[in-house]
């Protein structure tokens, strides 16, 4: 399939990689001549203006991406153009008021996999592996130009689901946009915490603002862009925050604080549920991996041999997460297995000499 890729940042270079790994010949351009070098030298294709590509994607910010969209319909009057914009119906709503050009070529789409990082030194050739591609069809999208574009995200090795451009933006107000808020609120009231409290910071702090490192100006198009989907989720966030708030305050007042504890206890066990319900990798029912930490030293080659023993043992590692230790050269790796494999590993690893943590 030759596959020309609009903006050649973080995600439109990820596509790329994706593709052109599986022999996709894959074409590249961005505004910017560095970037689209840039990609081209990290192996994503080549720069160039094809005359004919089966697929554009247009992987620009959401505030311009309506008029990409367009640009590439006229440009390619046979292609097939899908944008990757994270939100779906301000784009959708844009082309319907002013393009002239056939919609029936036109297949909205967002992965839902990404990094906090941005450009294209961030993009990897995997990053789509596992993870949900929506494919929102846009009303007059023709058939054929639906199944191409989930075709392409599928071959990237993501499950495709498809859904209309509304219901993906309320979904995606929930489960993307206002995480993104929170992580951000919950990140800023570290500015201006004494550095002797921000040294006590451990794995809590760290999942919960990763994404804190996000682009800001991105961000401000995606949450603009989904203004109507997320102002809901975030009215009933704040409703939540002073149930909590007004419990604390009675629990200080009254040592008694009638119904107070319950309130707390509630907010918790809530989140317990709605966590409980996030899918497990590859769309899969949610799995609870058992967790090892291992004390791995900070020197080349550590790591690769701690994989080899885990692989040597025949066991699967189902996710990593990474940790420097604090004054030490030392590096903290939490292994992450199926529990029917988790007793073995501990076995196994100590037998090598690893020091294995729960
Ligand atoms: N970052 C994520 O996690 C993520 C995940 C899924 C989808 N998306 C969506 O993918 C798109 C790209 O995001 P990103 O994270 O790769 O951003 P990025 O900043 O890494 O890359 C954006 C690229 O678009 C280029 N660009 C700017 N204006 C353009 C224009 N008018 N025409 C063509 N290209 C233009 C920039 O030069 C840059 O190279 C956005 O629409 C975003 O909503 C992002
Ligand atoms: O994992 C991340 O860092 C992301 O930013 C990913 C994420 C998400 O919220 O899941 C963020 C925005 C995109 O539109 C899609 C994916």
């Amino acid at each position: 399939m030759k596959v020309h890729v609009i903006g050649t940042g973080l995600i439109g270079t990820s596509i790329a990689l994706a593709l052109t790994r599986v022999g996709d010949d894959v074409t590249l351009e961005d505004p910017s001549p560095t970037a689209a070098a840039l990609a081209a030298d990290l192996g994503a294709g080549v720069v160039a203006h094809p005359e004919h590509p089966d697929v554009v994607v247009v992987a620009a910010p959401p505030d311009v991406a309506a008029k990409v969209v367009e640009l590439a319909l006229v440009t390619w009057p046979l292609a097939v153009v899908t944008d990757v914009a994270s939100v779906k119906g301000a784009i959708l709503s844009d082309l319907v008021a002013y393009a002239e050009a056939d919609l029936s070529r036109y297949v909205g789409s967002h992965p839902m996999a990404g990094k906090e990082r941005s450009g294209a030194v961030a993009a990897q050739a995997d990053l789509f592996e596992g993870r949900t591609w929506v494919v929102c069809p846009a009303p007059k999208s023709a058939d054929s130009a639906v199944d191409l574009v989930a075709r392409l995200a599928a071959s990237t090795g993501a499950a495709v689901v498809q859904m209309p451009a509304d219901e993906h933006d309320a979904a995606v107000a929930a489960v993307s946009h206002v995480p993104q808020l929170a992580a951000s609120l919950v990140a800023a009231r570290l500015r201006e915490l004494p550095d002797g409290a921000i040294a006590l910071s451990g794995q809590g702090i760290r999942d919960v603002t990763r994404i804190a490192a996000s682009d800001p100006l991105l961000w401000t198009q995606i949450l603009s862009g989904n203004a109507a989907a997320i102002a809901p989720v975030i009215d009933d966030l704040a409703e939540d925050l002073s149930r909590v708030a007004e419990a604390l305050r009675t629990i200080l007042d009254d040592s008694d604080g009638t119904g107070a504890r319950g309130v707390l206890a509630r907010a918790i066990a809530d989140g317990q549920l709605g966590q409980s319900r996030i899918p497990g990798k590859h769309g899969a029912a949610p799995t609870a991996y058992a967790t090892w930490t291992v004390i791995v030293p900070d020197e080349p080659g550590s790591l690769a041999r701690l994989f080899n023993d885990i692989g040597d043992a025949g066991i699967n590692l189902e996710d990593l997460r990474l940790e420097h230790g604090v004054g030490a050269k030392i590096g903290l790796a939490e292994v992450m297995v199926l529990p029917a494999v988790a007793d073995r590993l501990r076995g196994v690893l100590e037998e090598k000499g690893w020091r294995v943590h729960d």
